[in-house]
């Protein structure tokens, strides 16, 4: 069986969608980014402030290519900048992998990360404005590395379950 791979911008839902996924499936979920706090044993906000970014693209590649050669059937969830570091992108057309981005709208993803951004060290100590500008940049620098995925999945105005349900059909 192949690994399922969720990818797209921060609070997209890769973390929620692929817990959901992974109780219908029964396909044990590992989210990326909680692979690297474990491993690291600090929080990303501590591996970004300590180490800086590049240390921690560098860890997020080693630990992406290890959960890639892993025997076992696995949902991974991505960390929001991973397919756009180290030529991850090029992983995600591997044979052993389907990959989905979950595709979401600047104002989806705003209204999703406003009221949640202190975790997220790219954006935690921007204003509302800020931030909305951000992630309009952002996303638009992205997109070219996220449409790597060899499938796509729009999250816009989409319940959880309406969106694991896409998800199933693309698996079928
Ligand atoms: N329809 C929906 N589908 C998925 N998530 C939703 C939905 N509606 C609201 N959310 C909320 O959006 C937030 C962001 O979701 P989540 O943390 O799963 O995103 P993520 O892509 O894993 O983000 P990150 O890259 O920062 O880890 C969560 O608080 C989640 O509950
Ligand atoms: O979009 C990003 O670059 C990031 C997203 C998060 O999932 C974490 O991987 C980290 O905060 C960086
Ligand atoms: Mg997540």
């Amino acid at each position: 069986m192949k690994k399922i791979v969720l990818l797209g911008y921060m609070g997209c839902g890769k973390s929620t969608i692929a817990q959901n996924l992974s109780k219908i499936t029964n396909i044990p979920f590992l989210d990326l980014d909680k692979i690297i706090e474990e491993r690291a044993k600090m929080s990303i906000n501590e591996i970004f402030e300590k180490h800086g970014e590049i240390y921690f693209r560098k860890l997020e590649h080693q630990i992406f290519v290890e959960l890639l050669q892993s025997a076992e059937n696995n949902i991974i969830g991505l960390g929001g900048g991973t397919p756009c570091y180290a030529n991850n992108h090029e992983l995600l057309k591997g044979d052993d992998v389907v990959s989905i981005y979950l595709k979401a709208s600047i104002d989806t993803l705003y209204n999703r990360l406003v009221y949640n951004k202190s975790k997220r060290p790219l954006i935690a100590n921007m204003n509302e404005e800020e931030m909305k500008e951000f992630i309009a940049k952002h996303l638009f620098d992205r997109s070219f590395y996220y449409n790597h995925a060899q499938h796509k999945v729009s999250v816009d105005d989409k319940s959880v379950e309406e969106t694991v349900q896409d998800i199933l059909d693309i698996l079928a």
